[in-house]
């Protein structure tokens, strides 16, 4: 968007030894980790747009459902495509040191609550996925209590640091959060995952989500704050501050996605963009979530170039953040619904367009086989 220009953009409240660091020329571009990622095959979405015009309907009438069609087209590298027969979320639950600044509606005890209201089959997460045919799964990743070894087995720490004046993690725990994430995605496509959903769940995540698109947008602060869980006006003052501060450590390594994650995330996700990034080197299309889930993506499309391309928008969060990122991504939102739920909720809500996209490319008669005439001559 804006990069590439160099200015000194909020006023410092700290000593001047505090100040971020200002950059004496254009930002370089950003320094890939993985492989760059091969896009989905073209050949077979010139196939799929070139049948949509033979299905029996005027030419483009399903609108967005026909780009959506050739593009799952695409990425199945089949024509017709194939209903998603085992779409899958994986919930990436981590608390964030941050939330102690006040900065959520609620404490940080409701993220442990939660991970055992998945379990059980009890949040919005399940419900959706029960009626859209989507199965669930949860990782703990950084949750600060023990959780029992069926969802452990990936977990890096118990907490992440607090943002504003602390590193979210080490090195090493970057590193090994990231290749959490892409063993998760390869333990799923292994399975035989057709589709993934990444979910987030952790108190206080919104705050790193909003530090990391700002940062990447170079959005000031004030423009990209949300209410998250619904805080007040004094909460959104905390929070306001909580990026800003956050932000100032997180300016000076905004083209090195690694450290990136490391200052300014959280384990969660780290491994969240490890997940996305490695979903499509697997070449398995994904539908993003709202704004916690899509910072994770801006991120990974930094590590792996290219890697939106596997990626499908489910809908738009009212985080205002949430949009910046879509902006940048240049993808669009499938849904509008004022969702701001998170845990998947919004890309689970989309599952059944998806599959609307393929049923219509996949199962409708052409003129040939129907009889129907395709011009009044
Ligand atoms: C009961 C409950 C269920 C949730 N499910 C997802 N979130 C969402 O809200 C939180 C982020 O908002 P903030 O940054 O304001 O804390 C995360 O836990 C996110 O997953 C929930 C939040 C609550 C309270
Ligand atoms: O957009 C989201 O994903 C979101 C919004 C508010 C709270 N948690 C998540």
């Amino acid at each position: 968007m804006r990069r590439g220009r160099v200015r000194r953009r909020w006023t410092s409240t700290g000593s001047e030894n505090e100040r971020p660091t200002v950059t004496s020329g254009p930002i370089p571009p950003p320094q890939p980790v993985f492989a760059s990622v091969a896009a989905p095959d073209s050949p077979t979405r010139n196939a799929a747009a070139a049948r949509q015009l033979q299905l029996t309907k005027p030419a483009g009438s399903l609108g967005k459902l026909e780009a959506l069609g050739n593009w799952i087209s695409a990425c199945q590298g089949a024509c017709p495509p194939n209903a998603f027969a085992r779409p899958r979320v994986v919930i990436f639950a981590g608390d964030h040191g941050v939330a102690g600044s006040g900065v959520s509606a609620y404490p940080s005890e409701v993220t442990t609550q939660m991970v055992a209201n998945f379990l059980s089959g009890g949040a919005a997460v399940n419900a959706l996925a029960r009626v859209s045919g989507a199965s669930v799964r949860v990782v703990d990743i950084a949750v600060d209590a023990d959780t029992e070894p069926s969802i452990s087995a990936h977990k890096i720490r118990r907490s992440s640091g607090s943002i504003d004046t602390e590193d979210a993690m080490t090195h090493q725990e970057v590193v090994d959060a990231i290749a959490a994430g892409r063993a998760i995605a390869d333990e799923e496509v292994d399975s035989g995952a057709d589709l993934l959903i990444a979910g987030d769940m952790g108190i206080g995540n919104t705050t790193p989500a909003t530090v990391l698109i700002a940062t990447l947008t170079d959005s000031e602060p004030v423009v990209a704050i949300g209410r998250g869980t619904g805080i007040d006006d004094a909460g959104w003052c905390r929070k306001t501050a909580a990026v800003r501060d956050a932000m100032r450590r997180a300016r000076p390594v905004t083209r090195n996605p690694v450290e990136l994650l490391r200052v300014a995330s959280g384990a969660d996700i780290a491994a969240m963009a490890g997940f996305l990034a490695q979903a499509a080197l697997r070449k398995t299309p994904v539908i993003l979530d709202g704004v916690v889930v899509t910072a994770a993506a801006l991120v990974a499309e930094d590590l792996a170039p290219g890697a939106k391309n596997w990626w499908v928008a489910g809908h738009r969060s009212t985080e205002p953040a949430h949009t910046l990122a879509l902006t940048q991504l240049r993808l669009e939102p499938l849904l509008e619904l004022d969702m701001r739920l998170g845990e998947g909720s919004g890309a689970l809500t989309a599952l059944p367009v998806l599959q609307a996209a393929v049923a219509t490319l996949a199962d409708m008669a052409t003129f040939a086989d129907a009889g129907v005439s395709t011009s009044d001559d």
